[in-house]
């Protein structure tokens, strides 16, 4: 039996000043690995022949089968009383109630609060945020309905056409992520793009046989600061006012998404056409903010509250379920134990529907920047291992690319495997075939094949060594019935909410990212010097200068 919250251990004092790996509770998981370890899932599975049905759980209309990951229920027991050490109820409570948990920024992390019923009060430094929440999102709803029924006209009156959200990060991934998801639900007639990387290609291709008097931009930036964003803004505002011959234009055609009013209005973009977020609202945790009006410009209002409610219905779960039943909880800890106990040290995420290729990138910032950290909140080196590295392509593609090294290769990869009951597309038996492709590879990674297994079938001796597969390799399954926006906001909060389980037991924030700052700095000295056009000595490294001079000297048109 798996128990529940209150495990004798967590009644333990919170040793919260040792290092993680000194807790008894992560002690106590590394005597039990140690006696477990040699176990393959094949016997997992006989000796227990209902494990299948057992080791799952379900929430907001996803199913976790966690069955083919190399645990016990005494596993499940060990990893749940870590979370209890850790303080994962009590954090977990500080996030959903507006607590600075973002203690190197001094800032709450309310995520939570962009999809809370506009009933409740959470209250940030004294102000209920949620009647904002809504108004924005009323703003917005009114603003894509507007674009979507050709009533909002460009500046010489044509009704809008393209529209291009400039953007990057959490003010790109997200939107582009959902956008590709929720094709199916996609206004017809609408030419929606993506601008996020500084190298002009990036724009000049997104822009190329555009009409300007038919395109609108979103610039969306939650600091208005990303030099990235502002350059490719800059960009398209010469590319529109090239075609349109009038600075007036630029009220028709440029909308923004910020926190920051005056960069907005510096910009030249009417804080009437802004739409607002707030400082809690981390970049990676925005999609279901202001950030994702091209969103909702996409599949209309009412999609995009169907979205919001699959996240809330995910938040209900992890804010009230015990632990022990808890998906977030539990996919957050298998991943604490196939990291840090196993060795995994990457996560391989592989939706089986083409329409979420987007979602590996989108789950590696998510991932990536909220728990690549080296230090605990306080600053302390953090003594395990913290993210893993997220990667991933939908099946089947990456069947016939890198799934020989998953299940053959010398590393152990945990992997997720995503699918869905029905298509939004049937056609003939493509679904059934992609389905059993997924259904068959998380087998197959599992159970393996023996050379014993080979050789009854006949396969030649001297080619057996090379067809052997171990097997043992763990996934999670994740399925749910088709991929509708409700169901992709449960899957997105899903994983917030396992990233953020991940770093409270880890002990770091995993809402600041302090690391991207010092490439920043660095790019903003360098384009400098790369100006300059002076043979005065460059003071970088030896690698550094060379390659600089390099690109100088090549960069010039030839004479
Ligand atoms: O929305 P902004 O402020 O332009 O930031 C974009 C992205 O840049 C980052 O700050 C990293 O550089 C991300 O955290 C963020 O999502």
């Amino acid at each position: 039996m798996i128990r529940t919250e209150s495990s004798a251990s967590s009644r333990l004092p919170n040793p919260s000043t040792l290092p993680l790996i000194q807790l008894p509770a992560w002690q106590a998981l590394v005597d039990h690995h140690r006696s477990m370890s040699a176990r393959h899932l094949r016997q997992f599975f006989a000796d227990d022949p209902q494990r299948g049905e057992r080791l799952q759980v379900e929430a907001a209309g996803l199913y976790l089968d966690f069955s083919k990951n190399r645990i016990t229920d005494e596993t499940l027991t060990l990893l749940v009383d870590l979370a209890e050490h850790c303080g994962l109820r009590e954090r977990r409570d500080a996030m959903f109630r507006g607590d600075p948990i973002n203690t190197t920024e001094k800032r709450a992390a309310l995520h939570t609060a962009l999809r809370a019923p506009a009933d409740v009060n959470i209250v940030v430094e004294g102000v209920n945020v949620v009647p904002q929440v809504h108004a924005v999102l009323d703003r917005m709803a009114d603003f894509a309905e507007r674009i979507r029924s050709g009533e909002w006209r460009g500046h010489t009156g044509k009704p809008i056409r393209n529209v291009i959200n400039i953007g990057i990060g959490g003010s790109e991934l997200g939107p582009v992520m959902a956008y590709e998801a929720l094709r199916h639900y996609s206004q017809a007639g609408l030419h929606l793009g993506f601008v996020s990387n500084i190298d002009p290609n990036d724009l000049v291709e997104a822009t190329r046989g555009l009409e300007a008097a038919e395109t609108l931009f979103i610039v969306c930036s939650k600091s208005f600061h990303t030099i990235d964003t502002l350059t490719n803004a800059r960009a398209a505002r010469a590319w529109s006012l090239a075609q349109l011959g009038d600075e007036r234009a630029i009220a028709s055609h440029f909308v923004a998404v910020s926190t920051n009013t005056e960069a907005v209005a510096a910009f030249g973009i009417d804080p009437a056409h802004m739409f607002a977020l707030w400082d809690w609202v981390g970049g990676r945790y925005s999609m279901d903010s202001a950030i994702g009006l091209i969103t909702m410009i996409a599949v209309g209002p009412e999609h995009f509250r169907a979205m919001l409610a699959g996240f809330r219905a995910m938040d209900e779960h992890f804010h009230s379920t015990p632990l022990a039943r808890n998906m977030p909880v539990l996919m957050g800890l298998l991943a604490i134990w196939n990291n840090n106990f196993l060795g995994a040290e990457t996560l391989a995420v592989l939706p089986y529907a083409h329409d979420l290729k987007r979602f590996p990138a989108y789950l590696q910032q998510l991932t990536m920047e909220s728990n690549g950290k080296h230090v605990t909140a306080t600053g302390q080196a953090v003594s395990a291992s913290t993210s893993p590295i997220v990667w991933g392509e939908p099946g089947t593609n990456g069947q016939h690319s890198f799934f020989q090294l998953l299940h053959q290769g010398t590393r152990l990869v945990a992997c997720d495997f995503i699918g869905f009951s029905r298509s939004q597309n049937p056609l003939a038996d493509q679904h059934d075939l992609l389905m059993a492709n997924l259904f068959a590879q998380s087998e197959a990674l599992a159970f393996g094949k023996t050379a014993q297994a080979l050789m009854t079938e006949s396969v030649d001796e001297a080619r057996v060594a090379q067809r052997v597969c171990k097997g043992n390799r763990p996934s999670n399954t994740l399925l749910a019935e088709r991929l509708t926006p409700y169901a992709l906001g449960a899957l997105v909060a899903l994983y917030e909410h396992s990233v953020f389980t991940q770093g409270v037991i880890w002990n770091i924030d995993s809402f600041d990212q302090w690391g991207v700052e010092l490439g920043k700095v660095l790019a903003q000295r360098i384009v400098t010097e790369l100006a300059d056009t002076s043979d005065a000595p460059l003071t970088h490294d030896s690698s550094t200068n060379t390659l600089m001079r390099r690109y100088q000297g090549q960069r010039k048109e030839p004479s």
